[in-house]
């Protein structure tokens, strides 16, 4: 397919951007990390002068080695799996744009917090000469706490630069077909090696019902990711449900709770389950930790007899068409 460019193929530079993780497994780093990502506003909505004596004072001496502790039993040699499979999928989507138009498209990746960060990468773009840059968030579901979060770093990079380059941005993917395609045959190729489960569980990153009371989208993209992939799988009601995971702090987070929900089944006779957790992109901390070892060990305590993980998409082969029909969209016609 050609993209039909207005100019040479080497002028264009496609971003995809990951929330970010820490440097390396240890307190000091994840302490570095976690304070960027949470003195965030879009993040954490406490006034910051308040915030600020909370956050150094209370939660980053208690949460960083507690939290790098959890880092350092997924932690592999080429790091944090969140920027290794992150860094994997831009190669991959580089070669597939390139196989699939024939254009040498310049595609990197960044984090919206910590390394590498999205000024970072802006700059290394310009500096290669690219001015017109397609970012692509790796979020399915829009929320302001993510989607808009890359947007601001973004713009605050840019505020800084005289001569802006062109700018493209991706707000949301959740409803694009090939999206619950590439969900449901990962979910389909899983049971056809597995077997099937008493029940599938669709677990999305909670926020805090705050913000979807304010405004943001997220719970009804998450609901419509859900629905779509299941009825995608013919299944009936009685077979998936949704629920969130990873909450933070004392307010109310939307629900029901994913580790909540994995203690009641196993007394309404929901013996297994199988988790699949469509707003991560990438497996990370929340996917290969919290669900995989944390939230199974709760359900096996509560009487379930095994949770298994349905990994992220990553860089299968689904995805990266996926990724790529993305990137060109975007890219047409500009
Ligand atoms: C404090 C509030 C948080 C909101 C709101 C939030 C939303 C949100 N996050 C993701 C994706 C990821 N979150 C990850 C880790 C993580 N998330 C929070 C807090 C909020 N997230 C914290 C404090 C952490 C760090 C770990 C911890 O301290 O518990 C990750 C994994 C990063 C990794 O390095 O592996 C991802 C990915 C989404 C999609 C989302 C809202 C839609
Ligand atoms: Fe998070
Ligand atoms: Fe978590």
């Amino acid at each position: 397919m050609s993209l039909a460019l207005s100019q040479s193929a080497s002028r264009y530079g496609v971003l995809l951007v990951n929330l970010g993780t820490p440097d390396a497994p240890t307190s000091k780093a994840v302490r570095v990390y976690l304070r960027e990502f949470l003195s965030d506003t879009r993040v954490v909505e406490i006034p910051p002068a308040v915030w600020f004596f909370i956050l150094n004072g209370i939660i980053l001496p208690i949460r960083s080695p507690k939290v790098a502790k959890a880092y350092a039993s997924i932690w592999q040699e080429q790091g944090s799996p969140l920027r290794a499979i992150t860094e994997q999928q831009s190669i991959a989507l580089r070669q597939h744009l390139e196989q699939g138009t024939g254009e040498a498209i310049h595609v990197d990746y960044a984090m919206t917090y910590g390394n590498p960060s999205i000024a970072s990468r802006i700059k290394d773009m310009q500096a290669r000469g690219i001015d017109k840059i397609a970012v692509l968030p790796l979020y399915p579901q829009y929320s302001a706490t993510t989607t808009a979060a890359v947007f601001d770093k973004l713009m605050a990079h840019l505020k800084t630069v005289r001569n802006l380059p062109e700018i493209r941005f991706l707000k949301h993917y959740y409803e694009k077909p090939s999206y619950i395609n590439a969900l449901a045959q990962s979910i389909a190729d899983y049971r056809a090696q597995h077997g099937e489960a008493d029940k599938l569980i669709f677990s999305f990153h909670g926020i805090p019902k705050r913000c979807v009371k304010k405004g943001d989208p997220y719970f009804e993209h998450c609901q419509a990711t859900a629905q779509n992939t299941a009825a995608k799988l013919g299944l009936s009601d009685e077979q998936w449900m949704m629920t969130f995971q990873s909450r933070f702090g004392a307010e109310e987070w939307l629900k029901p709770y994913t580790d909540e929900t994995l203690e009641a089944l196993p007394e309404q006779g929901v013996k297994t389950v199988q988790v699949v957790c469509p707003a991560f992109a990438a497996d990370c901390l929340e996917t290969l930790e919290e669900i995989s070892v944390e939230n199974a060990e709760v359900f096996k305590e509560a009487g379930g007899e095994s949770l298994d993980y349905i990994p992220a998409l990553n860089d299968s082969e689904a995805h990266i068409t996926l990724l790529s029909e993305l990137a060109q969209q975007q890219l047409q016609n500009w």
